[in-house]
C-alpha cells in the first residue's frame, strides 16, 4: 500500500484525521517526521534541519488559519556533539520566533540516521478546512513555488544559498489573515498538483489553474534544465509550505496578508486542469 491508500483508511478510522492539523475545542495540533535520507540532503545544516523540521509542522498549524502557540522535537542521532545540537535548537527556536510561536522543549534519542520528530500546538476559533472549497471561489496560493525543488539541486554547488532557500517562513501569519475569508485551505508540502486534488477530494470539486498566473520563484528559472523543467520544480516537487486556500474575496485577503498572494485559478465543478488541459496527481510520496 503506498502512502496515500494508508492516509485514505486513516481518514476513515479517525473522525478528527484527514486535515493538515486536528482540531479540538480551539485547540490545533501537528505532527511530523523527517529523516536524513528523504528529506535532508548532505550539506543542509543542522540549523537547517532544525528550522525545517519545526518549520513544517508549524506550516500544518498554518494551513489551518490557526495561531501558532508552542512546539516541541525529538532530536534522534547517532552522536550527541554540543555545536550540532545547539545549531539545531537555534533553527528550532529562529523558526517559531519568526510566527510568533516558542519553541518549549522534545527529546534526544539515540539513533542511526539523523531523524527529527516535530508537534507543534496552535489555538484558533475558526479553523479552515480542506473540505470548504466551492465552484466559482478563486483559487490562489501565497509565496512563490518551487524554492525547495530549486534548492536540492544546487546543495552540490552552492550549500549556502541553497540551506538559505531550505528555510522557508511558515505563512501563519497569512493563514490568520485568510482564515476569515477562505472556503477552502491546506498547505502545498507535497507540491501544488498533489495538493489540489486532496482540496479537489475533500471538498468534492474541481480547479481550473492558469499556467501564466503561477508566481513561480526566480531560482527555479535558474536551475530548471530540458530534464527537470519549471513545471516540475513548481508544480510537482513539493516543499514549498505555501498555503493553497480559495476564495471570493481576493482582494480583502490581498490587503489583509503580509505575505504576497497569488490569484492562480478558479474552483470548478471536477476535473484538476492545468490550463484546460488535465494536471496529473503526481507529486511528493513517501
Ligand atoms: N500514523 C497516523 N495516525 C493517525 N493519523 C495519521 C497518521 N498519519 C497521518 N495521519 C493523518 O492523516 C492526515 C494526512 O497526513 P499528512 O501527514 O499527509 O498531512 P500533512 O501534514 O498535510 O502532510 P505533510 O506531512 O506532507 O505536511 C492528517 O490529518 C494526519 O493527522
Ligand atoms: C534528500 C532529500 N530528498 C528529497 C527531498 C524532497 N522531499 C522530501 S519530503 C517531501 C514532501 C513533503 O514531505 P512530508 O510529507 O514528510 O512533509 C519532499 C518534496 C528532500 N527534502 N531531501
Ligand atoms: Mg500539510
Ligand atoms: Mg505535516
Ligand atoms: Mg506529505
Amino acid at each position: 500500500m503506498d502512502e496515500r491508500a494508508a492516509l485514505t483508511l486513516i481518514d476513515s478510522w479517525l473522525p478528527l484525521a484527514g486535515d493538515d492539523a486536528a482540531v479540538l475545542d480551539d485547540l490545533v495540533i501537528s505532527t511530523d517526521m523527517l529523516h536524513e535520507t528523504t528529506d535532508f540532503p548532505e550539506g543542509t545544516t543542522r540549523y537547517t534541519a532544525g528550522w525545517r523540521s519545526v518549520g513544517a509542522s508549524l506550516s500544518d498549524i498554518a494551513a489551518m488559519g490557526a495561531n501558532a502557540t508552542a512546539a516541541v522535537a525529538v532530536y534522534a542521532a547517532p552522536s550527541f556533539e554540543e555545536p550540532e545540537i545547539h545549531d539545531f535548537i537555534d533553527g528550532a527556536r529562529a523558526v517559531c520566533e519568526r510566527v510568533g510561536a516558542e519553541y518549549v522543549g522534545g527529546d534526544l534519542d539515540g539513533h542511526d540516521e539523523f531523524t527529527v520528530a516535530t508537534t507543534v500546538v496552535g489555538d484558533t476559533h475558526e479553523p479552515v478546512r480542506r473540505s470548504g472549497a466551492s465552484p466559482g471561489e478563486t483559487l490562489c496560493v501565497t509565496g512563490t513555488l518551487g524554492r525547495s525543488g530549486a534548492a536540492l539541486e544546487l546543495f552540490d554547488h552552492e550549500p549556502e544559498r541553497a540551506n538559505d532557500l531550505f528555510q522557508f517562513e511558515p505563512r501563519v501569519a497569512a493563514g490568520r489573515a485568510i482564515a476569515a475569508h477562505a472556503g477552502a485551505m491546506m498547505d502545498s508540502s507535497d507540491g501544488l498538483a498533489r495538493s489540489l486534488h486532496q482540496l479537489a477530494a475533500a471538498s468534492d470539486c474541481g480547479f481550473d489553474v492558469a499556467g501564466s498566473a503561477l508566481p513561480i520563484d526566480e531560482c527555479v528559472h535558474e536551475v530548471a534544465t530540458d530534464e527537470l523543467d519549471v513545471y516540475e520544480l513548481a508544480v510537482h516537487f513539493g516543499e514549498d509550505f505555501e498555503l493553497v486556500f480559495t476564495t471570493d474575496a481576493v482582494e480583502t485577503v490581498r490587503s489583509l496578508s503580509p505575505t504576497p498572494i497569488t490569484p492562480i485559478g478558479t474552483v470548478t465543478d471536477d476535473g484538476v486542469t492545468l490550463d484546460g488541459a488535465s494536471l496529473p496527481d503526481r507529486g511528493y510520496s513517501h
